[in-house]
């Protein structure tokens, strides 16, 4: 497969090639220059498929010839070493619990994908990478705990102090080893401009080779796909019509969602969930697209005024609002709603969700206000452990501590607080 950048001005790249610079020489994000649709027969006999049978057919059209098909296999078997159940809610919502992993968020699958494809590309310790990541507390500890190890590459992770929850933050900041953690003072948004900057940076460039390792990524991106294809074996035989709601902030998730129906999964409709980063919610009323400040949110991971991958959807849709608007409604909440939804959830199913799933759960909640003939499921991007302190609060109970998050909860943290670009360069310059 080739990859184009969606700025039009670099050549196109192979997947190792994209994989390795994470982004185009122009700066754009790269994306697949042809999406083949997989045959009927996948849809027809999925129930005949394991998770990693599916996820081997979705994705290898994108690493072909680049990865061979063995290889391929191994990594995607290391990758998908654990479960993605979907729970029925109601007659009318499921969920889909994508926090099984080590790091209980939804990231570890394309943090695991993408760093098994590196150490494979990086075999003969050729192709050393500094791989950047920006994260508003998912990302990071995802990918620190998938790349740890990994030979010929070290991470740096950029995270907004104080804006991610303690657990996030152990989970980034205590690996040691090739991962190191700046504590950058300021917003998501600052550290994703701090790591956008860092690839136009021509003194960094010469002297090292960056990628990122943030959803910008084709290998961190495109294995999302897999979750809306679990969903729907697991659903198919019981629901047609399926919508899913899908909590969104760097819009990574839904826009694989996305890829995944334009290989052909029946999927009737998505629903961005956004907190009150409501940047894509407000552009589907008004038609402009206005990158706006981040506002700090109990669904934290998800505060993002600037979205990477809209521009990936705006190349999905052809540009075209009117078919945009057929696939994709939005919807925002506040963190008080967001409280609420908790509740709801506790008290009327018994589950526990997390604020990110809860926004979800609203989402798929006022879609189906208007919309009865459809089933919704709503994406459970993290464990609600991850967010204790407002999660135990809310719905006024103690939730048990799952062995990963024990583990890492009584580690010590260790980063590197810093404020400017140059600091940041500096850092990596050292
Ligand atoms: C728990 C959680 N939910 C939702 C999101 C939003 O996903 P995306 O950035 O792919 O829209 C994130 C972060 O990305 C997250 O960590
Ligand atoms: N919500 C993310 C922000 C970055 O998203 P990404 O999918 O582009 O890595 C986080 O938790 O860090």
């Amino acid at each position: 497969m080739k990859y184009y950048s969606l700025n039009s001005k670099a050549p196109k790249t192979s997947f190792k090639n994209a994989v390795i610079k994470g982004i185009a020489p122009d700066k754009g994000l790269y994306f697949p220059e042809l999406i083949t649709p997989l045959p009927q027969s996948f849809f027809d006999h999925i129930d005949d498929l394991s998770f990693q049978e599916i996820a081997f057919k979705a994705i290898h059209q994108f690493v072909h010839p680049d990865i061979p098909d063995a290889v391929l296999k191994q990594i995607i078997d290391e990758t998908l070493s654990f479960d993605f159940p979907l729970e029925k809610i109601n007659e009318k919502i499921s969920v889909l619990e994508l926090f099984h992993g080590p790091t209980m968020a939804f990231k570890d699958v394309g943090a695991r994908f993408m760093a098994r494809c590196l150490g494979y590309f990086n075999q003969d310790n050729t192709n050393e990478v500094t791989v950047l990541v920006a994260t508003s507390g998912d990302t990071g500890g995802a990918v620190a705990n998938g790349f740890l190890g990994v030979k010929g590459v070290n991470v740096v992770i950029l995270y907004p102090s104080g804006k991610v929850s303690d657990i996030q933050e152990k989970q980034l900041t205590t690996l040691g080893k090739n991962i190191k953690a700046l504590e950058v003072n300021g917003t998501f948004d600052d550290c994703q401009a701090m790591v956008k900057r860092a690839f136009l940076d021509e003194e960094l460039t010469s002297k090292m080779q960056l990628t990122s390792a943030n959803s910008i990524n084709v290998a961190r991106w495109l294995p999302q796909m897999f979750y809306f294809m679990f969903a729907y074996r697991q659903l198919h035989n019981s629901h047609k019509n399926i919508v899913f709601s899908v909590p969104s902030g760097n819009f990574g998730n839904i826009c694989a969602g996305m890829m995944a129906q334009q290989l052909g999964l029946p999927v009737k409709h998505f629903i961005a969930s956004n907190n009150e980063n409501k940047i894509v919610t407000d552009y589907l009323q008004t038609q402009a697209y206005t990158p706006k400040p981040s506002i700090q949110t109990i669904s934290n991971a998800m505060d993002v005024g600037d979205p990477s991958n809209f521009i990936r959807i705006q190349e999905i849709y052809k540009n075209n609002f009117e078919l945009l608007k057929d696939n994709l409604s939005g919807y925002s909440f506040t963190d008080e709603e967001t409280k609420d939804a908790l509740k709801e959830i506790y008290n009327e199913f018994s589950y526990v969700a997390d604020p990110h799933g809860a926004v979800g759960y609203l989402g798929a909640k006022a879609y189906l206000e208007n919309n009865k003939e459809v089933h919704c499921v709503f994406l459970e991007t993290a464990h609600p452990t991850k967010f204790l302190d407002v999660v135990e609060e809310t719905i006024g109970e103690n939730i048990e501590l799952p062995e990963q998050i024990l583990k890492v909860m009584v580690k010590k943290k260790k980063s590197l607080k810093i404020e400017l670009y140059s600091q940041f360069k500096d850092f990596l310059l050292k």
